[in-house]
C-alpha cells in the first residue's frame, strides 16, 4: 500500500517506467513502459531473443536497467524480493546438486519468511511422489515442476515464471496451469514468459507482445484471438496488380494487401464482404483461395507487421 496525502492507493504490482536494456550495441528491451495491475495473470510472449527473460531479469531485480525505472509494490524490487512478497522461477538454475527434492523444499520454506504449510506445496506443484528422489536425478519437467515448488514455498503477492512449462509432457502441463490458476484464485499477481500462444489464451487476462525489446501489444486473450479471426485471402488477376491498385486497396475489411506482380495477398477481418466487393468492382479473380489464421500465425503476423514497419513506431 502507499500512502499519498492521506489517500490510499494500491500500488501496481509491477511498475516499469521508460526501461531499457542494451547490452554493447543490442538493445534487448527498448523503452517499456508498463504496469502490472495487483491480481492479474499477465502472459508475456514473444519469440526467441523478443527480450523476455532480460525483461524478468530487470524487474526482479537481477539486471539494472540501462534507462529507466522499475518498482515492485512501489518500491525498490530487491526490497520486495527481500520481504518474500516475490517469488520467481526462471529458466535455469535454483537447484542444488546431491539433495533431495524434500530438502530442497524444505530449504526454500526455511529461507522464507512466510513459509506455507509443506504439504500444501508439494500438493499444489504436484510433487508429493519425488519427496525422496535425488534433484539430480529428475527429468527436465519434474525439474520444472520443483522449481516451481520452490517459487510458491512461501505466502508471496507475485509469481513470475520463465517459461515454466519447458520440458513437461502434455499431461504436466495441464497439471501445472491448473495449479497456476489456483495461484491466481489466491489473489496472487501471475507474470509468466511464453512461447506459446495456447499457453496464453488459456490462462492470462492479458497479454504483452513483446518482438525486439518493444511492446507489440498489450491486450485480453479474447483481444489477441480476435485478430486470430482475420482470414487470408489470395488470388492473381489477369494483368499487372498496379492497374486496379486503388480499387484493391479500397476493398472493405482489408487490415493488410500484399501486391505483386499479377498476385493479390490480404489479410481481411471479413472475408465474406471482402470477396463479394471483389466481384463487384469487376475484378477477375483466378484461383481465389481463403483460409483461416490460426492462433500461432496471428501472432506471427503481429511481429510481422511491426518489421514491415521498423522504424514507424507502431503503437503497442
Ligand atoms: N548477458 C547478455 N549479454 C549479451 N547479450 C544478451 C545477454 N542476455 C541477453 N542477451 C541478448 O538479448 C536479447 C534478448 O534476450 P532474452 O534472453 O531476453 O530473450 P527471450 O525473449 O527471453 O528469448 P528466449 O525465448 O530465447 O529465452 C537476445 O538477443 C540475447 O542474445
Amino acid at each position: 500500500m502507499t500512502i499519498t496525502a492521506g489517500k490510499q492507493t494500491t500500488a501496481p504490482a509491477v511498475a516499469l517506467g521508460g526501461v531499457s536494456k542494451s547490452f554493447g550495441e543490442l538493445r534487448a528491451v527498448d523503452g517499456l513502459d508498463l504496469e502490472l495491475r495487483q491480481g492479474e495473470t499477465v502472459a508475456l510472449l514473444g519469440p526467441n531473443g523478443a527480450g523476455k527473460s532480460t525483461t524478468l531479469d530487470l524487474l526482479l531485480g537481477l539486471s539494472r536497467p540501462t534507462e529507466g525505472t522499475v518498482a515492485l509494490f512501489g518500491g525498490d524490487p530487491r526490497e520486495a524480493i527481500r520481504s518474500g512478497r516475490v517469488g520467481a522461477m526462471l529458466q535455469s538454475g535454483g537447484l542444488m546438486p546431491d539433495v533431495t527434492v524434500g530438502e530442497m523444499i524444505g530449504l526454500a520454506r526455511d529461507l522464507h519468511p512466510r513459509p506455507l504449510p509443506r504439504a500444501d506445496v508439494l500438493r499444489r506443484a504436484g510433487i508429493e511422489d519425488l519427496v525422496d528422489k535425488n534433484v539430480d536425478k529428475l527429468s527436465g519437467g519434474q525439474a520444472q515442476r520443483v522449481r516451481f515448488a520452490m517459487a510458491i514455498a512461501g505466502e508471496v503477492d507475485l509469481i513470475v515464471l520463465d517459461e515454466p512449462t519447458t520440458g513437461m509432457d502434455v499431461d504436466s502441463r495441464q497439471r501445472f496451469w491448473v495449479s497456476m490458476r489456483e495461484q491466481a484464485e489466491l489473489g496472487r499477481t501471475v507474470l509468466f514468459a511464453t512461447h506459446y500462444l495456447e499457453e496464453a489464451d488459456n490462462v492470462a487476462d492479458r497479454v504483452l507482445v513483446l518482438h525486439r525489446g518493444r511492446l507489440l501489444a498489450d491486450a485480453s486473450a479474447a483481444q489477441i484471438k480476435a485478430r486470430a479471426g482475420l482470414r487470408r485471402i489470395a488470388f492473381d488477376l489477369d494483368r499487372a496488380v498496379e492497374e486496379d491498385e486503388a480499387a484493391l486497396r479500397a476493398l472493405p475489411g482489408v487490415a493488410h494487401i500484399e501486391l505483386s506482380g499479377h498476385t493479390v495477398r490480404i489479410r481481411s477481418g471479413d472475408a465474406d464482404e471482402t470477396v463479394a466487393a471483389i466481384y463487384a468492382a469487376g475484378l477477375r479473380p483466378r484461383g481465389l483461395e481463403v483460409a483461416g489464421l490460426g492462433l500461432e500465425q496471428a501472432f506471427l503476423a503481429i511481429t510481422q507487421q511491426a518489421d514491415e514497419a521498423e522504424g514507424k513506431g507502431i503503437p503497442a
